[in-house]
């Protein structure tokens, strides 16, 4: 391996090993570059930079970064500081897209569209180095400008080049300063700020009054701290699976206690594919949101021929995090449980997320099944047949944004409209599915209120055999106290930057 693929070099990114602050801006202007001799400049980029650049061009074609990244980190044997650095630089340079590309046009001279979408791709790297990470000016434009010849070719290095040192002559507050002048109006210059569509800035501002969470008055320092904490990486949350692990084994492998969820931990550092329990499908990772929902439902009061026959359904379980959790509730109270998924990929997932569960059940003679069809049609396949079900809908992810940096810019507003007709769909065969005196749990990883309150007001409008119940108080801490600002009910809607969850969605509905 060549000196200059190893990212150890000065000018690569370990430039940032021995930095604490950022250097004052005239330091950190990319003048350094005259420095360099000849043959550096001619030399290649580090592994790390190339594995996030080929990343980037695998999302730009329609690759999902969670996927992408491992199997480049894998291919080109790339591991721990080296691995964190690719992998902030493709989430960085992705969910920061939206600033990033407004800068490069300025400094650039032209709109976006007009720039070759492989070089667009080598400058959105540059440009997280540059305003969003540590890595001083001179490293960020000579290893950008390294990068673009050995993958964009010489012509375009030049432009990278001039392009990369016009970026480094301001601070990001300065660039944000100068692209949001141009903003129509405060929302415009919020959603350019925090990296989001318009519309997604829109609809997240009207869910955090329409869910009751803020008033109007206070919705706009809500929202920012909302956009912002999607540009934030989540900490892992791990999930004990009741029965089959416990808190406390989690926390004996090294990981913290959660404050939120009764059945969750933090881990710190590192691979938790390391631990045992996780290992074993005992535990695994999981939101603290999605745990909160699962336990709600499981923590609902069923009545009449519910409770007498108890028979637990997930409808739309892929990949099955929290039919691993549902499984294990149900296993332990010795009642059946039916996983259904439409995707047959998705199913053979769920199908190796319950193996711990299925294991268990097995021993206790307790069934537990995994199913492959069609939501809409299972629901009718036993009319009256379960006392809790679950419809976890498929849904534009809009409250997981900090997790799939790319969600943002995939989405279209036009989805809610197509995936609001399945979620009614979805949720009316539920209702089917579910005997009297039994619950509905209906959730989204969506705030978006034409995929939350508006389903599942118009499914009630049209039955007179469900009603709504306020779900707020089957949702508590870890000390066992009911969970905060929760909203106005009946249904509950979680937000990362109040609860530290996805922006979940839960409405429980109980079978007359
Ligand atoms: C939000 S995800 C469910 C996440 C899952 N509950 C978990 O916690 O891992 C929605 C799932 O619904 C599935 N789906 C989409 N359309 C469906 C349908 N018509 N019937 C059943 N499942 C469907 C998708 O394939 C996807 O796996």
């Amino acid at each position: 391996m060549s000196d200059g693929q190893d990212g150890r070099r000065g000018g690569g990114h370990d430039g940032r090993r021995g930095e604490r602050q950022r250097p004052p801006a005239r330091e950190r202007s990319a003048q350094h570059r005259s420095s360099l001799a000849p043959s550096q400049r001619s030399r290649q980029t580090d592994l790390s930079r190339l594995a996030a650049y080929g990343v980037m061009r695998d999302v730009s074609d329609g690759a999902y970064a969670n996927l992408a990244l491992p199997k480049a980190l894998r291919d080109r044997y790339i591991h721990g500081r080296d691995a964190a650095f690719a992998t902030e630089l493709v989430y960085g340079a992705t969910r920061l897209r939206g600033l990033y590309d407004a800068v490069v046009s300025d400094a650039a001279g032209r709109s976006v569209d007009k720039i070759d979408g492989a070089v667009l791709d080598t400058l959105r790297l540059g440009a997280h180095q540059l305003l969003g990470m540590r890595v001083p000016a001179h490293a960020a434009v000579d290893e950008t400008v390294a990068l673009a010849r050995q993958v964009n070719g010489a012509g375009a290095a030049g432009f990278v080049n001039a392009v990369m040192r016009r970026i480094s002559e301001r601070e990001r507050d300065e660039w944000v300063r100068r692209v949001t002048a141009t903003a129509g109006d405060a929302l415009e210059a919020l959603a350019l700020e925090t990296s989001h569509p318009l519309w997604v800035v829109r609809a997240l501002r009207a869910a955090l009054v329409g869910h009751g969470t803020v008033t109007p008055d206070d919705v706009d320092a809500s929202l920012t701290t909302l956009l912002e904490s999607d540009n934030t990486p989540p900490l892992v949350s791990l999930v004990a699976r009741p029965g089959l692990s416990t808190v406390d084994e989690l926390v004996a492998a090294g990981a913290y206690r959660s404050d939120t969820s009764p059945v969750g931990a933090t881990w710190p550092e590192g691979d938790p594919g390391d631990i045992e329990a996780v290992r074993d499908g005992r535990a695994a990772v999981q939101d603290e949101g999605s745990q909160l929902l699962a336990l709600a439902l499981a923590a609902a009061d069923v009545t009449g021929d519910a409770a007498a026959n108890e028979r637990w359904l997930d409808l739309c379980a892929g990949p099955g995090g929290k039919a691993g959790l549902l499984a294990a509730l149900a296993v332990g109270r010795r009642i059946p449980f039916v996983a259904n998924e439409v995707s047959e990929h998705r199913a053979d997932l769920v199908w190796q997320t319950l193996a711990a569960a299925r294991a268990w059940a097995r021993e206790e003679g307790v069934d537990l099944e995994v199913l492959e069809a069609d939501g809409r049609e299972a629901g009718t396949y036993e009319p009256g047949g379960y006392s809790r079900v679950l419809v976890d809908a498929p849904c534009t992810g809009l409250g997981a944004l900090r997790r799939r940096p790319e969600a943002r810019w995939r989405r279209r507003p036009e989805d809610v409209a197509t995936l609001a007709t399945l979620q009614r769909e979805l949720l009316g065969s539920a209702l089917t599915a579910t005997a009297s005196g039994g619950v509905v749990g209906y959730a989204t990883c969506s705030p978006h209120l034409n995929e939350t309150t508006f389903v599942v007001d118009d499914v009630v409008k049209h039955r007179d055999d469900v009603e709504i119940v306020d779900a707020r108080e089957l949702f508590v801490d870890s000390a066992g106290r009911p969970l905060g600002s929760l909203g106005t009910g009946p249904s509950v809607q979680l937000w990362p930057h109040l609860h530290g969850t996805d922006a979940m969605f839960f409405t429980l509905l109980r079978k007359k």
